[in-house]
């Protein structure tokens, strides 16, 4: 038999039928259902007067909408009644809602996973674009849109055209200072915002082996703004001892049989990928974006770039347009940018290893007297956690406020938003215009480097963060 890439084996494994240029008809193992794209689906349902086919591998929870403060309380009528609606509708066709009262509710690719329920090998859809998180695992995992959320509601079933693969391969060790949040800021930069469009990637290099199962996840949130369908990471030690034990992985022998079956997932030796790209981490830099598109970013060490020095004429006219929303000057340098408020959530970096860097250049300091800065933890089991370890009250000590799980300001479809204006060092995945708020302007980067601006009140190089303490577990 030819030798098969991981998405390959992953995809042959799924397909039910396909016709020659036509899309392939997959099976579904996983369907994870949020408040915002399911309305109109369940609808569909009730009026052709279908059931779900497998409740038993749908589940819900709800996380866009919801308020970071007091929370039972949803004062935008469209929000609260997306919310009821998806309660209404979880009852009545019969599937698990992690809501409000449990503390398994959260952003959907942080309790997901949490959960125990994104396994090695699965096909898992969500209508949500940033599904891509789930690769992580070694799952090949995308986002739907709502009339695909019915059609998989009704038949666990999807109409998909095979993509084209690709291996992106992160070559040397991952220096001190860079997280895996710069890695994937770091590729999008340089490649752009659709260099993976029509691709799966698969991430590959010494810098993923090292990767905790959480860092993969930021890595493989960020796959979309690169244009990916999916991105994935072959399951390894990492993954296995990650899920061991959680609600939903195998239990007992058959988590055995299960790690048997995940191991022959990885790509074989010699496999060859449509198209492969490298990126060098040993030159990477904490990185901080300037414009309004993931790829708009550079190095924290460089400055605003001249539009007019870009190669193409439409980066150029790209550019000067970002620069005019994000009010910025070119040959500004990075860390000479004042910022107003700080985001660190969302489900690229809303995790228990997220909140525990951040405290950790937190800890002692006092946020700046010109930014409010929020930390929202991505689920109620991340808050729950962070309590224990008390990164709550290190980050209430240095002026941070502390949050209940949600999307939050991660896009403004909550109280949590920009003012026209206002710019945020932010630790989530898009700075299109308004994402936070109207004229809100948004500067994507890690953890690390969100907790430190909050403290400098602008950007800075945290690899310089002199009285860096630890937060033990
Ligand atoms: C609201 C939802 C459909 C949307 C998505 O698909 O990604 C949101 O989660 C986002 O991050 O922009
Ligand atoms: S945290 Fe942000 S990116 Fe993630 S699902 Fe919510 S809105 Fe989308």
């Amino acid at each position: 038999m030819s030798k098969q890439t991981m998405f390959e084996k992953i995809w042959n494994n799924h397909v039910i039928h396909s016709e020659t240029g036509k899309p392939s008809i997959l099976y579904i193992d996983l369907h994870l259902v949020h408040e915002v794209t399911s309305p109109q689906a369940f609808e569909g349902l009730r009026l052709s007067g279908r059931k779900v086919r497998r409740p038993d591998l749908t589940f819900a929870t709800m996380d866009h909408n919801v308020p970071t403060k007091d929370r039972f309380n949803i004062a935008d009528p469209i929000s609260k009644q997306q919310v009821d609606t998806l309660t209404a509708n979880c009852a009545e066709f019969g599937v698990k809602l992690y809501d409000l009262n449990t503390i398994d509710q959260g952003v959907v690719h942080v309790m997901g996973p949490e959960l125990g329920l994104t396994h090695p090998g699965k096909t898992i859809v969500c209508g949500d674009s940033h599904t891509s998180t789930h690769g992580a695992f070694g799952a090949l995992a995308f986002g739907i849109g709502t009339s695909e959320v019915e059609h998989v509601l009704a038949t666990q079933c999807l109409q998909q055209a095979k993509p084209k693969t690709m291996e992106v391969r992160f070559v040397g060790k991952r220096p001190a200072g860079i997280t895996a949040k710069d890695l994937i800021l770091g590729l999008i930069a340089k490649y752009g915002t659709d260099f993976a469009t029509g691709y799966v990637i698969e991430y590959t290099g010494q810098a993923i082996r090292d990767l905790s199962m959480e860092e993969r996840m930021t890595v493989c949130n960020m796959s979309i703004e690169g244009g990916a369908r999916a991105g994935l990471i072959a399951p390894d030690e990492t993954t296995f001892s990650y899920l061991r034990g959680r609600e939903y992985a195998p239990q007992g022998d058959d988590f055995d049989r299960a790690v048997a079956q995940w191991k022959a997932l990885q790509s074989d030796e010699g496999a060859v990928y449509d198209t492969v790209v490298e990126l060098d981490v040993e030159s990477l830099v904490p990185q901080v974006t300037w414009g309004t598109s993931p790829g708009m970013g550079t190095g924290i060490t460089s400055a605003v770039p001249f539009p007019e020095k870009l190669p193409t004429e439409n980066e150029r006219k790209a550019a000067e347009k970002a620069l005019e929303y994000m009010d910025l000057k070119p040959g500004t340098p990075m860390s000479e940018i004042p910022i107003d408020y700080v985001f660190i959530g969302s489900c690229t970096n809303g995790r228990i290893e997220d909140l525990r860097a951040a405290a950790a250049v937190a800890k002692g300091h006092t946020v700046s007297a010109n930014v409010t800065a929020i930390v929202v933890p991505g689920s109620g089991r991340v808050k729950i956690q962070a309590e224990k370890e008390g990164l709550d009250q290190i980050f209430t000590a240095a002026g941070f406020e502390w949050r209940e799980a949600g999307c939050s300001m991660c896009l403004a479809m909550n109280p949590d938003v920009l003012q026209p204006g206002q710019r945020c060092a932010s630790t989530s995945n898009r700075n299109f215009e308004g994402r936070q708020g109207r004229g809100g302007r948004t500067h994507l980067v890690s953890p690390e480097m969100a907790a430190a601006a909050a403290i400098k009140g602008k950007f800075t190089d945290v690899r310089n963060w002199e009285f860096k303490s630890e937060v033990t577990a």
